[in-house]
């Protein structure tokens, strides 16, 4: 289990909103979003490398936890894997519409069907369908991608954006058997990571010491240009 203090979910997203207020942190979404998305690409290089497991599905859900995937898909084509995305409710707001076209030009293909099909194919798996505004159970059309989820765990490396999809942000894998091989946590780990046993990163490097003191979380100790900390 690792020593970083964890923040829950009501605080996740108060602390979120700080960062995104003018007299807060003063970032934007698309900022926050950018960051997060390439924490994640780099902790699955450092964990999961191209030579290895060339070929990656990301499982996009409809929030900014998707977002981040979203981002993770360009950043990862971009360091030579062969990428695609599963997208089975497709977000209209204009930063997801960005991200999509984004991806387009770099040749990533979306898809909303045959998830089943895109599993098979993948050799390593980045989840970003639910983060820390997912309240149990899983409603449509999540289920079928939260059953591959749980079935390929066993099978192939999934890393998780921020929460494990399908597990209650605060109590964890209460309704749920799905266990990533790797976490990444983004700002502070949430309090279900406790019950997470695989490789945990921590990521996002958007909050200073005045921050961090004031919500009760840890800065892990960043190397050079690493958006990540291996934190467990
Ligand atoms: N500072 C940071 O750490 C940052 C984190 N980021 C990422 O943002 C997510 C949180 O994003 P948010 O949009 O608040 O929420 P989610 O992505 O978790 O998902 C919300 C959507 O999911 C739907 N939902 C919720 N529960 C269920 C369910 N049981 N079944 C189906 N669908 C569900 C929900 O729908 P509603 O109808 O309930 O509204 C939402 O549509 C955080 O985890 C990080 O990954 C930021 O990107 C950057 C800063
Ligand atoms: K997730």
């Amino acid at each position: 289990m690792s020593v970083i203090r964890t923040i829950g979910s009501k605080a996740a997203s108060a602390l979120d909103r700080e960062l995104m207020s003018p007299e807060g942190g003063g970032f934007s979404i698309d900022q926050l979003m950018e960051l997060a998305g390439l924490a994640v690409a780099n902790a699955v290089y450092k964990e999961y490398p191209p030579s290895k497991y060339p070929k990656v599905l990301c499982a996009v859900g409809v929030g900014n936890n998707g977002g981040d995937a979203l981002v993770c898909a360009r950043h990862l084509t971009l360091f030579g894997y062969k990428v695609r995305v599963y997208y089975p409710l497709r977000s209209k707001k204009p930063l997801f519409t960005g991200l999509q076209t984004q991806l387009a030009r770099f040749g990533v293909p979306i898809v909303e069907t045959d998830v089943q099909k895109e599993f098979q194919q993948a050799d390593q798996i980045v989840d970003g369908i639910f983060g820390f505004s997912f309240v149990p159970p899983v409603r449509e059309p999540f289920l079928e991608v939260i059953g591959l989820l749980n079935e390929y765990c066993k099978k192939i490396p999934i890393t998780s954006v921020d929460i494990p999809s399908g597990w209650d942000v605060d109590e964890g894998p209460v309704s749920s058997n799905f266990e990533p091989s790797s976490l990444v946590s983004l700002t502070a780990p949430k309090p279900c990571s406790k019950l997470f046993k695989g490789t945990h990163f921590v990521g996002g490097r958007f909050v200073n010491k005045e921050l961090a003191d004031k919500w009760d979380i840890d800065i892990p100790k960043y190397e050079g240009v690493d958006q990540v900390v291996k934190v467990q």
